[in-house]
């Protein structure tokens, strides 16, 4: 039978350090009932990998999120990549990874380097910062909202949108329907700013469209992908970041490694993800009757899958819960796995090694002047503040 869990995976205890509640979900066995969602759980390596690599029998066209979309309305409309299958997926797949592909962003290096230090330049020379609000936000937001052609005014916009799309892989519960409510105004300025003309002319946002003028995609399309853009490309960065800094803060010994080889930080970001990825839950919807580890599931059937818990799984890291930049890290899933892999982590890597090598040459140690707040989302883990003291050679 199925081991059953009262687990509340969207409990602020459980967000607050959801580690102990994974253990405990691994060792109840490879496939759990979730009581009180009626979802199954998937908390180990392999089952999670497995089902990120079959998208035809675990489906994502019917959300990625709690809600199923054969059978309630989504609050925004379905995104065409995120929320799509083959084939329909294939194509729009194929545009986005272009634009994001290596050798196309890493015509972004020297600016993203220039913006680096001139951000660490600003920090250090105050003696003390957020390095959450001043630092690990006011990066992507610049280079990353510059790269896409957004105005520089608005911009206030695309934490708030963010933190309600990741909410909303949650439960909608009353607290994101408040919340939906309250940042109306977020949503009309994203729905606007992704039109053609309110974009630069070379940027990002503008390749989507000349994919459109080129006939890869239609122009409503190359709209919707830069609503992508802007959903999974600035939240998920500024909190990595933010995983970066506390994870390097409480663990001083791996900043001095950072600090003494400073090329080390690409590597370094590998192991954040790993260790601390900001993204930690979403779904897959069986398309048809299908088995898991010996679970027989019905179709239509939710199916939760703690990235989080995946890559803390002892069947398949050494020393799991160590944070420590010398280990392959690579692998991990926490840009998941597979088609829907995530299309943007060659930018996620690009700003986390520049910014990381930019703060070590400079920044002797990260010394925390006060506790670091945590900010509360049903998917994804990061700070709202990071209280540094600076300490410079
Ligand atoms: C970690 C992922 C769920 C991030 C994400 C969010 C939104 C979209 C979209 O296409 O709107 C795509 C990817």
């Amino acid at each position: 039978e199925v081991p059953i869990s009262d687990l509340d995976p969207y409990a602020d205890e459980v967000l607050s350090n959801p580690y102990p509640y994974y253990a405990k979900l691994r060792d109840l066995g490879p496939v759990v009932w979730l009581d009180r969602y009626q979802v199954y759980a998937l908390a180990r390596h392999d089952e999670i990998h497995a089902v990120l690599s079959d998208p035809h029998n675990f489906c994502s066209s019917a959300g990625v999120g709690l809600a199923n979309f054969h059978t309630e309305e989504p609050w925004r409309k379905p995104s065409i990549i995120l929320e799509a299958d083959p084939p329909a997926h294939s194509g729009i797949r194929k545009v986005v990874a272009r634009i994001l592909s290596p050798a196309n962003i890493s015509k972004l290096r020297p600016t993203f380097e220039a913006e680096a230090d001139k951000l660490v330049d600003r920090v250090l020379a105050k003696g003390h910062f957020d390095a959450a609000s001043e630092f690990c936000e006011a990066y992507p937001l610049k280079v990353f909202a510059d790269a896409v052609g957004l105005p520089a005014e608005g911009r206030e916009n695309l934490l708030p949108y963010g933190d309600m799309v990741f909410n909303g892989f949650g439960p909608i519960n009353e607290r994101f329907s408040k919340r939906l409510e309250s940042s109306s105004g977020a949503v009309q300025w994203i729905n606007n700013i992704c039109r053609r003309e309110n974009l630069s002319e070379n940027g990002l946002g503008a390749q989507l469209y000349a994919a459109a003028d080129a006939g890869e995609l239609t122009q409503d399309e190359a709209g919707m992908l830069v609503r992508t853009l802007l959903s999974a490309g600035l939240d998920t960065t500024v909190f990595t970041l933010c995983n970066a800094l506390v994870s390097f803060a409480q663990n001083p010994d791996q900043y001095a490694i950072l600090r003494s080889n400073p090329a080390l930080a690409r590597q370094s970001v590998e192991e954040v993800i790993r260790y601390e990825p900001t993204f930690h839950s979403f779904y897959r919807t069986t398309a048809k009757r299908v088995e898991i580890a010996g679970v027989a599931m019905d179709t239509s059937q939710k199916i939760v899958v703690f990235i989080g818990s995946a890559n803390r799984d002892p069947r398949r890291w050494e020393n799991p819960d160590k944070f420590d930049i010398t280990r392959r890290a690579t692998g991990n899933l926490g840009f998941g796995t597979g088609i829907h892999g995530c299309a943007g982590q060659m930018m996620a890597r690009l700003e986390g090694d520049i910014l990381l090598s930019a703060l070590a040459r400079k920044m002797k140690s990260i010394e925390l002047t006060g506790e670091p707040v945590q900010h509360y989302n049903n998917t994804v883990r990061g700070y709202t503040s990071i209280p540094v003291s600076t300490t410079t050679n």
